[in-house]
């Protein structure tokens, strides 16, 4: 198996003026350049690797993680996961494929807020029955699997089977990052997860997150506005560096 968990090549995307950048492209090629949100020669990603990927509101950060996501369609150029071009999966094969292989921490978490944490976690591997037999193997059973990531997370087996909406912010990010690791995913996307916590719980969840993905041979691709939070990370770098688009002030495409 190939040990490279992403690898990007000539990657372009834009929002609503695709079909305009192409044919302009023809004609102009510095102005078809303007009309693409992302123009990304290269980027990859090895097993287990931590990168912090920076960028100002608006530059494509998240637009990024969705197309790594297969969540968008419409891109030019190859984007590989774990060897497999994303572009040669049918829609159904791409999500199964994304239940797999990845796992997601968003800004807002997008926990069901009656479930309860334990039942919160086990919901990737109802998505996945890949995810669902690694955490079997790995304990016995997905209910342990889910016990023992939420206890490493520092959420006591009291709070287990209490509703996700009864608990903190903090505890609710730290449910949503024990979703994203059960069955030992690969590749980990986090969308600004510390956006709701004050300093110290922000210094305390990345430590818990490195070591969760570092035990889990998991590769963390995760983006903030927060330079601070740069410390640990194998790899920082910044929008602007690898997308020939970038442009700090932009609106709308
Ligand atoms: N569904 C959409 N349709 C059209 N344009 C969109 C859509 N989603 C985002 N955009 C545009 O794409 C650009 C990049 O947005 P994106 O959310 O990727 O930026 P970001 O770097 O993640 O920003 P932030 O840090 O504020 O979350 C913005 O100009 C935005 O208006």
């Amino acid at each position: 198996m190939t040990s490279s968990v992403l690898e990007i090549n000539q990657l372009r995307f834009a929002w609503n003026s695709g079909k305009a950048a192409d044919s302009k492209s023809a004609v102009n090629p510095e102005l078809a350049a303007s009309l693409y949100l992302l123009d990304i020669p290269h980027l990859s990603l090895a097993r287990g690797e931590k990168l912090f990927l920076r960028g100002p509101s608006g530059s494509g950060k998240t637009t990024l993680l969705s197309l790594i996501g297969g969540i968008l369609q419409g891109y030019q150029g190859e984007l590989s996961l774990f060897g497999q071009p994303l572009a040669d999966l049918s829609p159904s094969a791409k999500d199964k494929f994304r239940a797999d292989h990845i796992g997601f921490v968003f800004q807002q978490f997008n926990l069901m807020p009656w479930l309860t944490m334990r039942d919160n976690v086990l919901l990737s591997c109802q998505f996945s029955a890949r995810r669902k037999k690694a955490a079997i193997a790995e304990h016995g059973s997905i209910s342990q699997a889910a016990s023992v990531l939420l206890t490493g997370l520092g959420l006591s087996e009291n709070l287990h089977d209490r509703p996700v909406q009864q608990l903190s912010i903090g505890q609710q990010q730290r449910v949503a990052v024990a979703r994203a690791l059960i069955g030992n995913p690969g590749l980990l996307i986090a969308d600004e997860p510390t956006s709701a916590l004050d300093h110290s719980s922000r210094n305390a969840f990345m430590d818990l997150l490195f070591e969760q993905c570092q035990r889990s041979d998991c590769a963390l691709m995760f983006v903030s506005h927060d330079p601070s939070l740069e410390k640990g990370f194998d790899r920082c770098i910044s929008l602007g560096d690898i997308n020939k688009s970038f442009q700090p002030q932009r609106e709308i495409i």
